[in-house]
């Protein structure tokens, strides 16, 4: 079988599309225009090149960007007042500090200081938990761009058999709480699972989130699964060059699998297209305005 390939990144743009119809409308009708604030500290390379393309898609969807950069050495107290400033400014609808923060802060600590109504990220303690017991909350975007393409690939996941890998609180887990949200029958393996590759053979459903290059193989994947992987590891490619590849061997689990996303073009692009459909649904919901369909959990 060779599997379908799932076209993250024509998808993300059709999401792309809608948000920008509806901050089109918002600000014709009501005067009001969708904001953004990225938060960056130190300097990691890959990091900026996140901040610079969800700050040129903010902008061609109609929204306003705020980056704010500061440098590796930032006392912690200064991140946390920028965030209050953030908190408190009108202009300013969705909040994400870019993670990982520098080892001298507690992240935990920073995370719940955003208001969580401006949370876009899902992070904020009491998103978390809305997320777990199913109330209207904001759902992390890599999860939810994941969802997304799964019931657009699926339809339905009601029944199905779930494999996540990877337990992480950005990814792993609320990825679980989504398919367990859509009636999917959800394992959740991590690092001290034991046969982890017969764990995943059970598998309908395969989300690989664990940052080790090419791990998933073909013989691993029940014929005809639909395998999501979300990892992004930046490997030599020689001649000085460098490439991206998933966590899956893309070559061996598309001729088992049904579906595969990419990497790239899978599901990198749709994490920074819900993260524009997030910061839309917070400023409607912070202005009492109803939310637009089809862009949430
Ligand atoms: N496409 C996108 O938009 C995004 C992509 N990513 C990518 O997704 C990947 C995962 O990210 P993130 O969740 O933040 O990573 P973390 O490092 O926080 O978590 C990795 C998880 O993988 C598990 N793990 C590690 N080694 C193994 C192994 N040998 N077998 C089984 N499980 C293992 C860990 O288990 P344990 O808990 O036991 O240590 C952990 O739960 C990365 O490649 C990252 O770059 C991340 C965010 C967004
Ligand atoms: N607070 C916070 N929220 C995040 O959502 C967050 C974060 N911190 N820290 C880092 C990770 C990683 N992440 C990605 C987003 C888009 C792509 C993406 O668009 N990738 C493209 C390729 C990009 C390239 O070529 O480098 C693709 O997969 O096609 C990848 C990774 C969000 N993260």
């Amino acid at each position: 079988m060779t599997a379908t390939i799932i076209d993250g990144k024509a998808y993300a743009a059709t999401i792309r599309e809608k948000v920008a119809a509806h901050v089109a409308r918002l600000k014709d009708e009501m005067d009001i225009t969708p904001g953004l604030a990225v938060v960056l500290v130190g300097e990691d390379p890959a990091s900026q090149v996140y901040v610079r393309s969800k700050g040129r898609m903010t902008v061609e969807a109609g929204m306003q960007s705020f980056e704010h950069r500061l440098a590796e050495d930032t006392e912690e107290q200064e991140l946390l007042g920028l965030i209050q400033h953030l908190n408190a400014d009108p202009q300013v609808h969705g909040i994400l500090v870019q993670l990982p923060l520098p080892a001298h802060m507690n992240s935990d600590l920073v995370i719940n200081a955003v208001d969580p109504t401006k949370d876009v990220d899902g992070f904020h303690i009491l998103n978390v938990g809305r997320v777990a017991t199913g109330q209207a909350a904001m759902v992390p975007c890599t999860p939810l761009g994941c969802l997304m393409l799964l019931r657009q690939q699926l339809g339905s996941l009601e029944g199905k058999e779930a494999v996540v890998i990877g337990r992480s609180n950005i990814v792993g887990k609320p990825m679980a709480q989504l398919l367990l949200g859509d009636s999917a029958t959800v394992t959740v393996a991590h690092s001290r699972t034991q046969n982890l590759p017969e764990v995943v053979r059970r598998a309908d459903i395969v989300v690989a989130a664990v940052g080790r290059p090419g791990m998933v193989t073909g013989d691993w994947i029940k014929p005809g699964a639909t395998v999501i992987d979300v990892g992004i590891n930046r490997v030599d490619a020689g001649g000085g060059k460098t490439r991206l590849v998933g966590d899956c061997d893309f070559d061996s689990v598309s001729e088992v699998a049904g579906a595969i996303t990419p990497v790239p073009g899978g599901v990198g692009p749709m994490t920074i297209a819900c993260l524009l459909a997030n910061t839309l649904t917070a400023a409607c919901r912070t202005h009492g305005l109803p939310e637009p369909e089809g862009l949430t959990a």
